[in-house]
């Protein structure tokens, strides 16, 4: 139906007349003219939501009562206040509204937004409003009007909505950030792994590759870009047991680690191209977070000792080996007699002790050269080398003077050694700058416990004995009798060393 002529001050007369009436719960005689009110009143019955009205300078001309239901506040109260806007409107959305609100009126097109309305005590109250111009009958605009409808259900399930998508993204950011920082921990480990030359390998609990480095691949000499991840351990086995001295020692040994929580003792394993490799092997913990720590796999570091054992080997050598002849040195000498004295002591056995010295060794030097004379001494330690037997001890104890210790010894196997070796001597030939050069060598000989009672005594005892070789005419051997002061047998007969000098 059309009203003509139409004003919002007719209407909200007609509407502020039925309001009045509401109120004061008496009926007027009904009257022609109270008709478009009852329409109206009827209208404003079924209104659910918010209706307002508004003339061209924005202020508010009538409200519904329906405004009590949603906000707690009274019709009167809203009509009462200096401003529409600022009574009902939330402070965060007022400029918006007045913006909105004079647009349409300038306009004439009509406004669909969201606001929060104050509520009485404070509280927010979310509306859906629409902005419609009121036009008279001419079309030109007389007035505002609102409807809005209540939409706090709506929004809190958006909150609560863009709360839980906020609390998601956060729990993503959050995940995507551990993510990365164990990705950088791994790049940073990984790193650090391959640098090291210790071989490294990590197999889980059902004994697959988890992880190597390269100095792994390099060790068990697999090819550098091999992918192992996921291979079982008795494959990674039978594809590197080809390198092993000893293929069985190695594999009992890693069953016995594997069932073994301890950490295992280095073990050495010996390569058929010469290399040592030691294994140490670990039961690897996961963090405990379900309450107690359990077994997640094992870790195998390998070390390529070669280099080490190498060096050991020669600071050894340096240490106890005459570096001219190879042979033991003096301080060796020292070790090995007090072994074998303790020895004998343990058993009641016999040491039988050698001592040799050169005769005319230094004329050589003197008449061919030092060089000559190391060519000597490295040919006889040859040579008595050979004379000597397996269980007997060679040593040079310092310039031409040597020792021969043998475990175990009787008296004519001492004298049958020292006869060979003092022919052997005697037998050698030189030829220097093509002048011939023969030496011979005097032997003493001493028994322990039979001429002395500890290892210092011995030494005397043979160098006596030796001494006595070479006062009584050298290139030959003499034995220590009883405390050493009886003379010795000697053979051969007496001979002049021959330095090749006419
Ligand atoms: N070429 C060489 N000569 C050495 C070495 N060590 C010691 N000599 C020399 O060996 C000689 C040993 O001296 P002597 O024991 O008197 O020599 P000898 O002529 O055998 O004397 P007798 O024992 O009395 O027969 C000295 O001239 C030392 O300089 C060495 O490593 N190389």
């Amino acid at each position: 139906m059309a009203w003509a002529p139409f004003t919002v001050a007719g209407l909200v007369g007609g509407l502020a007349g039925w309001a009045v009436f509401a109120s004061s719960g008496k009926r007027r005689p009904a009257d022609e003219a109270c008709c478009e009110t009852d329409l109206l009143r009827q209208v404003v019955e079924g209104v659910h939501g918010l209706e307002a009205l508004f003339d061209t300078s924005l202020r508010l001309e009538w409200i519904s009562p329906s405004l009590q239901r949603m906000t707690g506040r009274t019709p009167a109260e809203c009509l009462a206040a200096p401003g529409f806007v600022e009574f009902l409107v939330h402070d965060a959305d007022r400029r918006y509204c007045q913006r909105c609100m004079r647009q349409v009126l300038e306009s004439g097109r009509g406004e669909d937004f969201e606001m929060r309305l104050t509520r009485e005590g404070g509280k927010v109250l979310w509306v859906a409003t629409h902005w419609r111009a009121l036009r008279d009958a001419g079309g030109r605009v007389r007035g505002l009007r609102m409807a809005a409808e209540d939409i706090q259900g709506r929004k809190e399930a958006e909150y609560k909505l863009l709360e839980t998508v906020a609390q998601l993204r956060r729990a993503q950011a959050l995940s995507e950030n551990y993510l990365l920082r164990s990705n950088d921990e791994r790049q940073r480990l990984s790193a650090l792994l391959n640098v090291i030359r210790l071989g490294i390998l990590f197999m889980d609990r059902d004994h697959r590759v988890l992880y190597y480095n390269r100095a792994m691949l390099d060790i068990w000499r697999l090819p550098a870009g091999e992918n192992l991840i996921g291979v079982r351990d008795v494959v990674l086995e039978s594809r590197v047991v080809g390198l092993l001295e000893s293929p069985d020692a190695y594999l009992s040994h890693i069953r016995q680690v594997v069932e073994s929580l301890e950490v295992s003792k280095p073990f050495e394993i010996h390569m058929k191209d010469g290399r040592v490799v030691t294994d140490v092997s670990a039961v690897v913990e996961d963090g405990g977070g379900h309450g107690g720590r359990r077994g997640i796999g094992r870790v195998w570091i390998y070390e390529d000792v070669t280099e080490q054992r190498n060096t050991a080997r020669k600071l050894v050598a340096l240490a106890e080996r005459d570096p001219l002849t190879n042979l033991f040195n003096r301080r060796r000498f020292h070790e090995e007699l007090e072994r074998l004295l303790a020895d004998a002591e343990r058993h009641g056995t016999r040491v039988g002790l050698l001592a040799i010295d050169l005769d005319g060794f230094k004329p050589i030097n003197d008449a061919f050269g030092h060089q000559a004379g190391d060519e000597v001494l490295v040919t006889l330690a040859r040579e008595v080398g050979g004379i000597i037997r397996r269980n007997e001890l060679f040593f040079r104890l310092g310039g031409d003077e040597f020792g021969v210790l043998v475990p175990d010894a009787e008296e004519n196997d001492l004298i049958g050694l020292a006869r060979r070796i003092v022919e052997g001597v005697a037998a050698l030939r030189f030829e220097f700058a093509g002048r011939p050069a023969h030496l011979t060598a005097s032997l003493g000989i001493a028994l322990y416990p039979d001429h002395a009672g500890d290892g210092e005594a011995l030494i005397a005892a043979a160098d006596h004995a030796m001494y006595r070789s070479k006062n009584e005419g050298r290139n030959r051997w003499s034995i220590c009798a009883g405390a050493c002061s009886e003379s010795a047998r000697m053979e051969p007969p007496r001979e002049e060393p021959d330095t090749g000098e006419d």
